[in-house]
């Protein structure tokens, strides 16, 4: 799993819209092999659709080939309502960017069989070959889409009841009116959301750092049902640094430690969008020492990421889509803390084995290298620690 960390939910909009953005390009979508992509509402994910827009008015991507499928949507709430999921998606994403109409998909919670709206939700998925990335957002109790604590981590498409916490979340949307709030939905299971091949989740504000926390910290539990991400082979967090308020200092301090490494040791050409490293041999890592060592190369080899600087995460992010795709790509000779359990993530490195992943992965360079430094200078790697 990676956790990356912003400074507030603008850079986290923006990191994930771009993320999108390049995704989608790098997949290059055809019409019969269309990029299918799930869909959250809430607040969070707006300002991430606005950058989405803004992207496709600049002609920077096109949602032609793209099929999208909504997460949820309220029972018995007229499709027409402001509030209704429907509503939501048309207004801040669908009306403003090239999507072809029989490409989005969405529940019907008017439906009169509303099991077997989500029996023919679940069937359209497959048909269309499954969700490429799932982007996601949470509830305050951990919760994905409409997946209530308690819900089953193998759960599909379904009709669900809200808890009390979600209806009086989202009575804002409601004129405050918990009466008002819908007190059923249909919602895709987490089991849904975990069969899709790639799933990133927004996370922003104080009020969503214990879910954070119960989610990424400790074990997968029904009751908090994000944390089925821990069994995810290609998950990601995005959230903001308030988010990470009730996050262990090391746990923050290690994801942060990824992104340095990435961008300093291993070299940012050589980590695919998806955060697989690709043909990294062992002079790569000898080149970034001595280079890093030379005064006078140190700039170009130690760039220090600047989280809150969107126009650093622009160029990160363009220099990756310059590049073939890879993310599936041999990890050449790196060793195994730099590798993740599915063996082709960096941020999947064992925690405990590499709390400090800095140390860890200059070791490795001593090893391959045969490198007689005692560690990375700090003032290369800029250690967080
Ligand atoms: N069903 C939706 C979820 O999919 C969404 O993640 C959550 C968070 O909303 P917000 O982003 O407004 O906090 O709201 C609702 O419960």
């Amino acid at each position: 799993m990676r956790l990356i960390i912003r400074e507030d939910p603008k850079a986290v909009a923006y990191y994930t819209a771009n993320y999108v953005r390049q995704r989608i390009n790098e997949f290059k979508p055809t019409r019969k092999r269309p990029f299918v992509l799930g869909l959250p509402t809430g607040s969070t994910p707006v300002e991430v659709y606005w950058h989405l827009v803004d992207f496709y008015k600049r002609s920077e991507v096109t949602f032609r080939n793209v099929v999208t499928f909504s997460m949820d949507e309220y029972v018995g709430l007229p499709q027409s309502h402001p509030e209704s999921y429907c509503s939501f998606m048309h207004r801040h994403l669908y009306d403003h960017i090239d999507l072809h109409p029989k490409n989005i998909h969405m529940l019907n919670g008017n439906a009169e069989d509303l099991a077997a709206e989500c029996q023919r939700y679940e069937e359209k998925i497959k048909e269309v070959g499954g969700i490429e990335l799932f982007l996601g957002g949470i509830g305050p109790d951990g919760h994905i889409a409409f997946n209530e604590p308690g819900s089953s981590l193998e759960s599909v498409t379904r009709v669900k009841t809200l808890a009390y916490e979600t209806v009086l979340a989202n009575a804002r949307f409601f004129g405050g009116d918990v009466n008002k709030v819908p007190k059923l939905a249909l919602t895709v299971g987490v089991g849904t959301v975990r069969a899709a091949r790639e799933v990133l989740l927004i996370i922003t504000g104080a009020h969503k750092a214990v879910a954070l926390a119960k989610c990424i910290e400790e074990g997968v539990n029904h009751m908090w049902t994000l944390s089925v991400v821990q069994l995810h082979p290609s998950a990601m967090i995005v959230c903001d640094e308030d988010a990470t308020l009730e996050l262990h200092v090391k746990t923050v301090r290690y994801f942060k430690s990824i992104e340095q490494v990435q961008e300093q040791l291993i070299g940012r050409q050589n980590i695919s969008l998806k955060g697989s490293i690709s043909k990294l041999t062992s002079s790569d890592i000898s080149h970034q020492f001595s280079a890093a060592t030379d005064p006078m190369a140190s700039s170009a080899a130690g760039v220090q990421v600047d989280p809150s600087n969107s126009d650093s995460e622009s160029s990160a992010h363009d220099d990756y889509s310059t590049r073939p795709e890879s993310e599936d790509d041999d990890v050449g000779s790196l060793t195994d803390s730099q590798h993740s359990d599915n063996g082709s993530d960096t941020s999947n490195a064992d925690m405990s084995s590499s709390t400090n992943a800095l140390a860890a992965s200059s070791s490795d360079a001593q090893c391959t290298t045969g490198f007689s430094g005692s560690s990375v200078p700090a003032a290369t790697v800029g250690s967080p620690f």
